[in-house]
């Protein structure tokens, strides 16, 4: 009998919200019929279920033995050695030099080098600006935030004296990214400028030129009756730059999905970008608009022919990684389905209706995350396989993006590669999660460093270098991505300004941005730096060695002061509970928590994986005990209340511990820190939300 709330198909129980998607949403207009879905839904589960298992227990088996190690050699004072790691398979040999084969990608994948913003899926409003972030105004950006000076403009009445300083800037940024053949910008009346290369006018729009530097377009407004433009001697009335060149689409770190509604909700916004209907409604400033994708952008070229630029960002989907399960789907066992299993089906038959609106070459684009070695990269390319040919798509339809954000990745990075060279599309440094599975992976070997220094320490460096080593020995270079990290201080721009141009400078074609202001921003650097000959510089180089990669952040005999461990531990408790309290009670999976400066940071499921993680270790060895854990943990509860003070939605946790679902959770997550898988949060999250939305 199936179980309530079910519908059979094809020998599963699946939920019937979601069956009801599938069959009236997701299937129709697809090719593909109701019977053969469920029937290839079904086969997909019965394959690839016992692998996926089989990989879970092998990665618990690689832990037991390093934990092991530890146990053993309590001295040792370092991660477990090379040769250790070789002998129980948690390092393989390096493949022979090979080239990835991967074809028909985009040329926002292979060409272009430029922004990549991520968005949760869940909200639609964030998605449709998110698709819509391929364009952004620099005016905007940088009189919106405090990118010019530290400073954010005062709300209120348009600021004129500000307003002339970003006009000034963004001459700036146009003298160095399209420099006139004599004289400056500020002496341009309008027409056709004579840039000192020719070749960067790329079109005319009226009065309106369009330019690029680096393969990224930059368009100027020109509308004297525009009150900025009125200002300006040649009307320039904005500089639009071309900003997020591709979005990730976010069904993993950043929502918060634990049960069929909130998957359907999640595929079906998908679905929604891929069909180009998606819409929202809400109310800003108090009106109410509705928000929907952008059309492509016409302009005429400079010999006369018609131009016509995408108006979004090309649209990539992270699926959730190995680990969890959903009661979406049930087994004929009855226990629940992987979600991975889940996500590649439905995402790619939702992709199906694109039909060249998002990917020009008919491709799709599935960033999977969180993967252990090779054998689990293998693993995902066999399932994308057998989905191409469940859904009758071409081989290799189905790109992969390799987050590099597991310790056995990173150490086998070659060889994950290698696994999945002929869809690879992008390898991309998640440090945030990698930072969580390096304490987590030697939680036995010590105590580990305060986490702003386990940022500075040897093996970061290693591992960003020898990403990008790697990938351009693996022929990345014009045929892939090479990505780097979140910038997640959403609200400090004028720090990412200065930091994040080390990212086309490392040969990185991409680099995450949190939002889409910030994606035009960091558009700059793109223009800034050549990331083609950023790469050809580094072509050949010797990657970092393994052994820097393999060295542990640990404390050795440094002593802290008392000061700086409680520092560190309100630090981390606030993070935790000023994320937790929005995931558990509100289902929102990405924050902007206020740290205890008051500086907005993101908090996702990585960050909360090593703020959990690094509270697990110092309280495994002594640096901190139960109670002081318990004392600090309802401190920082009082100030994120206070924090949330005027949410209606929100419920206070001080008070409330032991009754509070968000309070629980985030105890939980840093007492049971070294019990969890990988030191994931997700199980305790999702245990946690399940019972808040039961209540
Ligand atoms: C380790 C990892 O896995 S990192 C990847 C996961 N992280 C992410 O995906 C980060 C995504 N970013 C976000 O969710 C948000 O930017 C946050 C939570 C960090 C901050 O959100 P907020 O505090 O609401 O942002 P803020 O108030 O500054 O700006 C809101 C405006 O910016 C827009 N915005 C902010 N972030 C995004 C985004 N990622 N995509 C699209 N639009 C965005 C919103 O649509 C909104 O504009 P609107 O009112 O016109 O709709
Ligand atoms: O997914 C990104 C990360 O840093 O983790
Ligand atoms: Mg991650």
């Amino acid at each position: 009998m199936t179980a309530a709330g079910y519908v059979e198909r094809a020998g599963l129980a699946v939920a019937a919200p979601l069956a009801e998607f599938v069959e009236e949403e997701a299937l129709p207009g697809s090719g593909v019929a109701a019977e053969a879905f469920w029937q290839g839904f079904a086969a997909l589960h019965g394959h690839f279920t016992p692998i996926n298992r089989a990989l879970l227990a092998r990665r618990d088996n690689l832990q037991a033995q390093i934990d092991e190690w530890h146990r053993a050699n309590p001295e040792a004072g370092s991660g477990a050695p090379e040769a250790f790691l070789r002998e129980i398979g948690y390092l393989v040999p390096e493949p022979a030099p090979f080239r990835i084969g991967t074809v028909g990608v985009d040329p926002e994948i292979a060409e272009i080098a430029g922004p990549q913003l991520v968005v949760p899926v869940l909200n639609a409003r964030f998605l449709l600006n998110a698709a819509n972030a391929r364009w952004g105004s620099l005016y905007d950006a940088l009189y919106g935030t405090d990118a010019l000076d530290g400073q954010v403009p005062p709300t209120g009445p348009y600021d004129a004296t500000r307003g002339a300083r970003v006009v000034a800037a963004a001459r700036h940024f146009l003298e160095a990214a399209c420099p006139l053949a004599e004289g400056c910008w500020a002496d341009w009346q309008g027409g056709a400028p004579a840039l000192a290369d020719p070749s960067q006018l790329r079109g005319m729009r009226g009065p309106d030129l369009l330019l690029a530097s680096n393969g990224l377009h930059i368009e100027l407004i020109v509308d004297r009756n525009h009150p900025i433009g009125a200002a300006h001697p040649a009307g320039l009335a904005d500089v639009r730059l071309e900003s997020a060149l591709s979005t990730i689409v976010d069904l993993e770190d950043s929502v918060a999905a634990v049960d069929a509604e909130d998957k359907v909700a999640a595929y079906r916004n998908w679905l929604g970008l891929m069909q180009g209907t998606l819409e929202a409604s809400f109310t800003k400033g108090g009106r109410t608009m509705t928000r929907r994708l952008e059309g492509d952008r016409e302009w005429t070229a400079t010999d006369g022919s018609d131009l016509t630029l995408k108006g979004r960002a090309l649209l990539l989907v992270r699926n959730v990684g190995h680990l969890m399960t959903t009661p979406a789907v049930l087994l004929p066992d009855g226990s629940e389905a992987f979600e991975g299993l889940c996500d590649a089906a439905i995402t790619c038959l939702a992709a199906m209706h694109d039909r060249g609106r998002n990917s020009a070459t008919g491709a799709i684009y599935i960033v999977k995350p969180k993967m252990h070695g090779p054998d689990e990269c293998a693993f995902a390319n066999d399932l994308f396989d057998a989905v191409e040919d469940m859904l009758g798509l071409p081989r290799h339809t189905v790109k992969i993006g390799v987050m590099d954000e597991e310790r056995r990745t990173s150490a086998n990075l070659a060889a994950c590669i290698h696994a999945v060279r002929d869809r690879i599309f992008f390898i991309n440094t998640g440090f945030l999660d990698r930072t969580g599975d390096e304490i987590h992976t030697s939680m036995l070997a010590g105590p580990v460093l305060p986490k702003e220094r386990i940022k500075q320490a040897t093996w970061i460096a290693a591992y960003e270098a020898r990403n990008v080593q790697v990938g351009l020995a693996c022929g990345f270079a014009g045929r892939a991505q090479i990505g780097k990290g979140m910038w997640a201080a959403p609200d400090r721009m004028q720090a990412m300004l200065e930091q994040k141009v080390a990212h086309p400078n490392s040969g990185a074609s991409t680099a995450w941005v949190p939002s889409p202001t910030a994606a035009t921003l960091h558009a700059m650097h793109y223009h800034q730096v050549s990331v083609a000959e950023a790469q050809a510089a580094r072509m050949g180089e010797t990657p970092a060695p393994l052994a820097d990669l393999l060295t542990v952040p640990l404390l050795g005999d440094e002593t802290l002061s008392n000061e700086t461990i409680a520092h560190e531990l309100d630090t981390n408790l606030q993070a935790i509970l000023g994320y937790v309290v929005r995931w558990v009670e509100q289902g929102v999976g990405c924050s902007k928590v206020p740290d205890l400066a008051d500086v907005g940071l993101m908090e996702d499921r990585a960050t909360l994986r090593i703020a959990s993680q690094h509270v697990g270790n110092w309280l495994l060895h002594g640096l901190v005990g139960e109670r002081e854990v318990d004392a600090a943990l309802a401190r920082m509860a009082a100030k994120v209340d206070a924090q949330n003070f005027g949410d209606p939605a929100y419920l206070p946790m001080a008070g409330r511990e032991d009754r509070s679902p968000a309070y629980r959770a985030a105890r939980a997550l840093v007492m049971q820190a070294c019990e969890q898988p990988s030191g994931y949060t997700e199980p305790l999250l999702h245990a946690w939300r399940q019972r808040a939305k039961a209540s």
